[in-house]
């Protein structure tokens, strides 16, 4: 590459700098996007670049798989409903020991290598999240799947107060209920509902596909742009892990969220190229 071409990549990136300078980007990191070492420090470096770019960034991040790993040394068996983990009260100790206390803090350690930024909470932390129950919903019907949440309430205090001390906030999304009970919320939903509390300029989430298939599996189905009108249509043929993570898009961006994006988190710095290049990357959600 030669000298002009180096400049026109990093110039290329001056308006989208002028565009989100000062803004605040909710990015979740999913669980599938993280199991490769190379991923999680190129994933790292990407939040402290925001950072000096004069973004604020906001982390929340998943870890489906880590915790699969773990219950199944335990000997316990993982199910989904709808895309949700069926969470028991056991199950339930085990989604906090390994989100708070082992991915939060690997992703804290790593984006600490950089300098003193991050710094994770979960969201029993100053009330970040207060949970309500949610049901899973399999053709059509509620199904009780335990332990598991939905964000009813977000209070920001605790993730501004870092933001305006220069942190990067890195946030498990495991939430006490209003009676103290700690339930599981997908990651997806939590970094929405968050998304929309901060006010947010935008919600990156980064996932194990290159973006929405309308039709999945069927590879020509990949959508670069959906509106919430399309995305509400769509949503209830949705399967597994997509489902959560598309409603939660779409909750985003109904809540005021500009844009809402799912992009390819296997692909090296897929923050980077979402926020500061002109060309499409992954599936934008955007108000209809
Ligand atoms: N319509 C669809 N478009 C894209 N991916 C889909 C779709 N339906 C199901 N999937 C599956 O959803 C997965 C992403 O969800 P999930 O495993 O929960 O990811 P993450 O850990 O990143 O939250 C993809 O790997 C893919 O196998
Ligand atoms: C209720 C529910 O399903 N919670 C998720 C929380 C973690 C998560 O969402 O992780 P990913 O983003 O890696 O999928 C779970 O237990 O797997």
């Amino acid at each position: 590459m030669n000298a002009s071409d180096k400049a026109a990549i990093l110039i290329e990136a001056l308006p989208w700098l002028e565009r989100f300078h000062g803004t605040t980007v909710v990015i979740k990191y999913g669980g599938n996007a993280m199991i490769d070492p190379e991923l999680q420090r190129a994933f790292a470096a990407d939040m402290v670049f925001l950072r000096y770019a004069g973004i604020r960034p906001v982390v929340v991040h998943g870890g489906g798989p880590q915790i699969s790993a773990m219950l199944g040394r335990l000997g316990i068996a993982s199910e989904f409903r709808g895309g949700l983990r069926v969470t028991t009260a056991e199950a339930m100790d085990v989604v906090r020991m390994v989100l708070v206390g082992q991915v939060g803090r690997e992703l804290v350690g790593l984006i600490n290598e950089h300098g003193p930024f991050a710094v994770g909470l979960s969201g029993e932390d100053a009330r970040l999240f207060t949970a309500v129950r949610r049901p899973a919903v399999v053709d059509g019907e509620p199904v009780d799947i335990g332990r598991v949440g939905d964000v009813a309430a977000v209070d920001t205090s605790a993730v501004d107060d870092l933001i305006a001390a220069g942190r990067i906030p890195v946030v498990a999304s495991v939430a006490p209920d209003a009676d103290g009970v700690v339930h599981n919320v997908n990651a997806d939903t939590a970094a929405a509902a968050l998304a929309v509390a901060l006010g947010a300029r935008k919600l990156v989430v980064l996932t194990d596909v290159p973006g929405l298939y309308t039709n999945w599996p069927d590879t020509s189905s990949l959508t670069s742009q959906i509106d919430t009108d399309a995305l509400e249509k769509l949503l209830p043929g949705l399967q597994s892990g997509m489902a959560p993570k598309m409603e939660a898009c779409l909750r985003a961006v109904q809540g005021g969220v500009p844009a809402a994006h799912v992009v390819d988190g296997r692909v090296p710095h897929s923050t980077l190229l979402e926020v500061f290049t002109s060309e499409g990357f992954g599936t934008m959600v955007t108000s209809s």
